[in-house]
């Protein structure tokens, strides 16, 4: 197992950390009584509070339509409760959540956001925010555009005199390439691009992040990382849990607009892309777009789609899809999406990456697995895998989550008179190298929004160019009913036509 030799001292680490420190400001957030906001955007402002990562002049406000004023506060630190790492006691919870207020309006309200407006100015002058605001839009796509036209209507988007107001928009981003444009038009009338934060929480997880450093932060990858060496990459986004109660929103969704076109997209681009040549948002932007232009059209026969019916997930029984609130009981939604796409670049030419993402799968494993080439030679003779091929193969395991790490497996010789060769694994755990965190992903990205770093954020190019790639497979979906839903089982990995993608290419997900 591979340990951690941290280098770094927890005093320089703190300088950093200052050096970060955001602008006096009030985050904003609509949707508030929802359950990204209870679940996971108060925990992540705590946890940044926690940290000492929040200005002194900082204040919380909460916005939804139900009247919540009288328990808003308490909800929240449950929430914080909720997810550990904090006792019931602890004075920075309770200093932290005096700074939480609510406001009740309709997103629809013109004079609920006047008042709203006016409730900030006043918030202003007891906290000293100065006028700069943080607007997160954690409600469903089809209010994004109604809250902007309203935060331009009554003067909430520009910042007076030199204060800032910056907006993070949820996720998706549009339903197709037509419609993401015209959402595009709508915030960029209201808003210049600097202002606009379109968040993909999975760029707030610390093994995404990681994805860059471990290219780029270390010498001996990068020159193995391209079709001379990599046989196939795939990237798995597999959930145990099914739709949690979100019928009306998944079945407009489905496993691709859900996570392929965006989530996994990110992901891929962060494998994918040329080493850039700064951390800086417009550079990494300029690089993850080529990724995406440069991906073949996606083909009809290179995917696959799957919806789980009745199972067993986790020991306990489950009820199909078609069964779930508020699901169309004949419904032709995915809930497994499986795809194989080549991108057409001097590096990647002729490298398949298969890429997969499901609800209700046999078990929670987000990662992304290279494998290797064989060695061009085989002089040891005699050993087999699951593949067949004669040798196993080479594997990095990038964990994104559960047990965030990196693996790599590698042939080692079995002790004793004969030489026979056994997979062994070199394995590097987060928890173990830097101890176990509850942060959830939100923190980063809510703290460089306050900074104004859009690095770890999608522009307005970047999500035209994934739903360019994804609008004409899922029009040809549309076009084809499925006639086998449900195909697969709760708590398997999903259809057959799913093993079967890789099968014809002699290739099997992750395992050989
Ligand atoms: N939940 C999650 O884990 C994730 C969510 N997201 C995205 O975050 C966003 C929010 O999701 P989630 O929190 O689950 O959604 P919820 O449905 O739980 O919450 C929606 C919120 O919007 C408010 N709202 C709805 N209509 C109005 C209205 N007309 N006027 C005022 N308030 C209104 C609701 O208020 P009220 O209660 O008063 O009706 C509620 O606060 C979505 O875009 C989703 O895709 C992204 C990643 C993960
Ligand atoms: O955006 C979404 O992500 C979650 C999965 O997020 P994770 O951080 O738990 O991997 C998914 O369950 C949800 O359907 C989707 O909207």
């Amino acid at each position: 197992m591979a340990t951690a030799e941290v280098t770094v001292s927890p005093a320089t680490v703190n300088e950093q950390r200052n050096e970060r420190k955001p602008d006096p400001c009030i985050v904003v957030i609509f949707g508030a009584s929802g359950d990204l906001t209870k679940r996971k955007l108060l925990p992540a402002l705590f946890h940044l509070e926690q940290e000492g990562l929040l200005p002194e002049e900082f204040a919380v406000v909460g916005v939804a339509r139900r009247d919540l004023s009288a328990t808003f506060a308490k909800d929240m630190r449950d929430g914080i409760l909720k997810g550990g790492g904090v006792d019931d006691d602890d004075p920075k919870l309770k200093e932290f959540v005096d700074r939480v207020h609510y406001f009740t309006t309709n997103f629809d309200d013109d004079q609920g956001f006047q008042n709203l407006n006016a409730t900030l100015s006043d918030l202003d002058t007891r906290y000293g925010t100065k006028g700069n605001r943080l607007f997160y839009l954690a409600v469903a796509p089809e209010y994004f555009s109604d809250i902007i036209h309203r935060l331009g209507k009554h003067k909430m988007a520009k910042p007076e005199s030199d204060a800032w107001v910056r907006v993070i928009i949820e996720k998706p981003f549009g339903h197709d390439l037509q419609s993401a444009r015209e959402l595009n038009d709508e915030v960029n009338q209201v808003l210049d691009e600097d202002q606009i934060f379109r968040i993909d929480h999975y760029l707030g997880k610390e093994t995404v992040q990681n994805i860059l450093v471990f290219r780029f932060g270390n010498g001996i990858f990068e020159p193995v990382w391209n079709r001379t060496y990599i046989d196939n990459v795939q990237i798995t986004a597999a959930e145990s849990i099914g739709i949690e109660g979100r019928g009306p929103f998944y079945e407009k969704a489905g496993a691709s607009r859900d996570i392929l076109q965006n989530h996994m997209m990110e992901v891929l681009s962060y494998v994918a892309m040329e080493p850039p040549d700064s951390f800086e948002a417009s550079t990494i932007r300029v690089e993850k777009l080529k990724v995406w232009r440069a991906i073949e059209q996606l083909k009809l026969e290179d995917t696959v789609r799957g919806q789980y019916g009745p199972g067993t997930v986790d020991g306990q029984q489950a009820i199909g899809y078609r069964e779930e609130d508020r699901v169309d009981p004949n419904s032709q939604t995915e809930t497994f999406a499986a795809l194989k796409l080549e991108i057409e670049n001097w590096r990647w030419a002729g490298v398949p990456f298969y890429i997969r993402a499901g609800k209700r799968l046999a078990k929670r494993e987000t990662e992304v697995t290279i494998t290797f080439k064989q060695p061009p030679l085989h002089i040891f003779k005699g050993t087999t895998n699951d593949c067949g091929t004669q040798v196993t193969p080479n594997i990095l395991t990038m964990r994104i989550q559960p047990d965030e790490g990196i693996s790599l497996r590698f042939g080692a010789k079995v002790p004793g008179p004969t030489t026979n060769i056994a997979p062994v694994t070199m394995n590097f755990k987060y928890a173990d190298a830097f101890g176990k965190s509850t942060a959830n992903g939100y923190e980063r990205l809510l703290l460089d929004a306050m900074l104004g770093d859009a690095t770890l954020f999608a522009h307005r190019d970047g999500v035209e160019a994934t739903w360019a790639l994804f609008t004409p497979l899922l029009e040809k979906w549309a076009e084809t009913p499925v006639s086998d839903f449900p195909n697969y089982d709760a708590g398997s990995w999903g259809p057959e036509a799913s093993n079967e993608l890789l099968a014809r290419d002699g290739r099997c997900w992750k395992s050989c």
